[in-house]
């Protein structure tokens, strides 16, 4: 559905170079720490910002080239987007059906309803995470077939952000040729979630995986000195010193169970695998 082909986007000193793909009926993540360039990738998307370099496809066409039915397909949250504060969650509603013919409004205050948003309240007393909740409500009535979320979770407590993931699995289990295209900081959320994750970096692609694959076969293997000097390191991406030796990120944690019994073996978390990939050399 997106196609991400070497985009480039410098800002002074951070240089952007992007390959990524949104296939078709996936959830697809995009997870990195502050400042590694995610929102840049989703304006990219959007075409809300000038490339430097490369190019990018959706639904097959260049994304400048897309007409205005292409653009009804697809439905975005921003992280930085922000509403008239005049308004109440009525006022939204009525706007958006008059605005947009294909704005489902009785689904619209029927999430409303399920989650308790206050539809008197003016949304400029709302918490956060009701801003939030709101943003992507109106993403999900649109029919759209796409949906793109930079950090839709942003400032939810624990509950409102698994309610939030209940409903995206809704709407990706009601057509399966629907793509969702998100990011969080909060790998949790991604884990549980996405078919794939990318895990950018400085404005690169340093990690692209099958989730599954990410956390049954990825993990941390820890040793001594001398045992790092004897394993085998053809599986193992990253290293980091320690105080007993080093701790290694390895994509193969069973072939290394299997042959060393005498290194520790640990399933890692998307959280480990990020810090060893970021802090860790290359081996
Ligand atoms: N309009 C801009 N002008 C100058 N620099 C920018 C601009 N937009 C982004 N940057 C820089 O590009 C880099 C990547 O920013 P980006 O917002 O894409 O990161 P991010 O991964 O989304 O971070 P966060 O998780 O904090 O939102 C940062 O160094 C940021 O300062």
């Amino acid at each position: 559905m997106i196609k991400v082909n070497q985009i480039e986007k410098n800002y002074g000193k951070f240089h952007l170079n992007c390959t990524m793909e949104v296939p078709d009926g996936c959830v697809t993540g995009l997870i990195g720490e502050n400042g590694a360039g995610k929102s840049t990738v989703f304006k990219a998307i959007e075409n809300l910002i000038f490339l430097d370099g490369g190019s990018i496809e959706v639904f097959g066409k260049p994304h400048t080239e897309l007409n205005a039915k292409d653009r009804e397909q697809i439905a975005i949250v921003l992280s930085d987007a922000t509403f008239s504060n005049v308004y109440t969650i009525k006022d939204v509603a009525r706007i958006m059906g008059s605005v947009y013919p294909d704005f489902d409004k009785k689904k619209f205050m029927g999430l409303v309803e399920r989650f308790r948003l206050p539809k008197n309240q003016k949304v400029k007393e709302f918490s956060t995470g009701m801003k939030a909740k709101l943003k992507l409500f109106l993403a999900l009535c649109h029919k759209a077939r796409l949906l793109i979320l930079d950090e839709p979770t942003a400032g939810m407590d624990v509950v409102a952000r698994d309610e939030v993931l209940t409903l995206l699995r809704e709407y990706m289990e009601e057509d399966e040729h629907r793509s969702i295209l998100i990011s969080s900081h909060i790998s949790g959320d991604l884990e549980g979630f996405c078919d794939e994750i990318y895990m950018i970096h400085e404005g690169k692609i340093i990690l692209h995986e099958d989730t599954d694959q990410l956390l049954g076969t990825y993990g941390v293997l820890k040793m001594t000195e001398e045992q790092y000097r004897k394993i085998d390191h053809s599986h193992l991406l990253r290293r980091r010193k320690e105080i007993y030796g080093y701790s290694c990120l390895t994509d193969e944690i069973h072939y290394y169970a299997e042959n060393y019994p005498g290194i520790t073996v640990e399933k890692g978390s998307i959280d480990e695998i990020i810090m060893l990939m970021v802090k860790g050399e290359a081996v």
